[in-house]
């Protein structure tokens, strides 16, 4: 149902004069999709009324420059709501932090520091790839799981800190993978509608109020020594809201790497020509593949360049359905007018599939990332997966490191024989990457 507002300036928007079916349904189901089809039926610019607010999305280049830099937007107003519904931090307190944090969060994990992350976090993912044992079956998310998600915990948080250990594991993972999994229609609803949700969040609330009183307890004075968990105690102002933000950041550093390491894999091993150049590239700076732990420094990867563009190229193809911000002063896009109140959205992932900037869109090119100056830190044109702008995903740079780290390791070690068929991506998101829709088996066994 498309109705014009009173104000013909207005994008034309999707909405249903009756609340309970049309648009906002639609919408709700398979919100990726249906971002398509509105493009493809209404132009570039409308906006979707759904669950009382109006979400106004740009598809096209021209409203992507705006999105990124006009001071008629704004990022804090636009999160701020599902902060406090996901993590239960205060308005004025989330305001009051959020550009303290955001400039230390960007500084510890900036291009310069990243080696300070890069040996501890290969010891960890050799630990806990040794848990798979020497050969096994397993669905390929679940495998990349089990080995990222502790590794990066104790990276980040400090080892024995969060709990990582196979005895004490299980519980957390449950609730952490309930609150994952609902954290989109949490952070828009109050949390009376989503009960199991609810029950999972106070329980990682109470264990996060242990995990920051032992990070506290051990929080050095030398700088270089600290955990980004300690160095976000020392910059947080109300001490009691430190298990709140240490579970948004816990749930920051996990919700998009984790999949994405899974995307990276699956389309490696399902591109033989692909996968023989890496194991190649590999040979070449460790010598023969095979069971023994190397260690892998950030100049061992800057000589693995192929394993960093599938790791962009992943990214790329399955990146955020889209990112927000509060119109706060009336705002031109093409020859519309955006109201002031609006939530503006810009779709990374149908950006990314804009065959003017990326040929062959839905094909997984590592090499379209050639052009790309990556020694000046430097993306693809029209790539946004992080954002843009001053708000960029302070991780950016880790979250690429992670993944290149831990396909080197896991390649090096293992090799595998696809029992599935590659599956597709869920449209059932718009926070975020995606999670694939079906199991991906493999077989494993560590090389000789
Ligand atoms: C492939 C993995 C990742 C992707 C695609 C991703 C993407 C994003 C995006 C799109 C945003 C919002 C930017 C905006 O709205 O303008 C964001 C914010 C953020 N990301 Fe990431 N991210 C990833 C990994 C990580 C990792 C590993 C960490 C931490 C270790 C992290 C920490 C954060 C934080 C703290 C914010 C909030 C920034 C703020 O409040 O201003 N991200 N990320």
């Amino acid at each position: 149902v498309l109705f014009q507002l009173r104000n013909p300036s207005c994008p034309p928007c999707i909405g249903s004069w009756i609340p309970w079916f049309g648009a906002a349904f639609q919408f709700g189901k398979a919100p990726l999709e249906f971002i398509e089809q509105a493009r493809s039926k209404h132009g570039p610019v409308f906006t979707v009324f759904a669950l009382g607010k109006r979400f106004t999305f740009v598809t096209e280049e021209e409203g992507t420059e705006a999105f990124f830099k006009s001071k008629d937007l704004n990022f804090e107003q636009a999160v701020q709501q599902a902060v406090e519904n996901a993590v239960s931090v205060p308005a004025e307190a989330f305001y009051q932090n959020h550009g303290n944090l955001y400039s230390m969060m960007k500084g510890k994990m900036g291009p310069s520091n990243l080696h300070m992350f890069t040996g501890t976090l290969c010891k960890e993912l050799h630990e806990h790839m040794a848990h798979l044992g020497m050969e096994g079956t397993g669905d390929l998310n679940d495998l990349v799981r089990h080995i990222m998600y502790p590794a990066v915990v104790n990276t980040l948080f400090g080892k024995g800190i969060c709990p990582t250990s196979q005895s004490e594991i299980k519980e957390f993972e449950e609730h952490f993978q309930k609150y994952d999994e609902d954290f989109e229609y949490a952070s828009q609803m109050p949390e009376c509608f989503l009960r199991n949700w609810s029950k999972s969040k106070k329980w990682l609330l109470k264990l996060f109020e242990k995990v920051v009183s032992d990070a506290e307890r051990t929080n050095p004075s030398e700088i270089t020594s600290k955990t980004l968990l300690q160095h976000l105690l020392d910059h947080l102002q109300g001490k009691h809201l430190a298990p709140n933000y240490g579970l948004l950041m816990l749930w920051a550093s996990q919700a998009n790497a984790v999949p994405i390491a899974f995307w990276t894999l699956a389309f490696i091993l399902s591109y033989p020509s692909i996968y023989k150049k890496i194991m190649e590239d590999l040979a070449s700076v460790f010598g023969k593949a095979g069971k023994d732990n190397i260690e892998v420094s950030e100049e061992d990867l800057k000589k693995l360049p192929f394993i960093k563009w599938c790791t962009l190229e992943a990214i790329r193809l399955r990146s955020p359905g889209a990112i927000t911000k509060k119109v706060v002063n009336p705002i031109k896009i093409q020859n519309f007018t955006v109201p002031a109140g609006d939530m503006l959205m810009l779709s990374p992932y149908w950006l990314h599939r804009n065959p003017k900037y990326f040929p062959d869109p839905e094909m997984f090119k590592p090499d379209r990332w050639k052009e790309a100056n990556l020694e000046k830190n430097a993306f693809l044109d029209s790539f946004v997966a992080f954002g843009g702008g001053k708000h960029q995903c302070p991780g950016r740079w880790f979250a690429i490191m992670e993944i290149q780290l831990f396909v080197v390791l896991f390649l090096h070690k293992y090799e595998f024989v696809l029992l599935d068929a590659v599956p597709k991506e869920s449209p059932l998101h718009l926070v975020g990457t995606q999670q694939p829709m079906a199991p991906f088996r493999v077989q494993y066994k560590c090389r000789e």
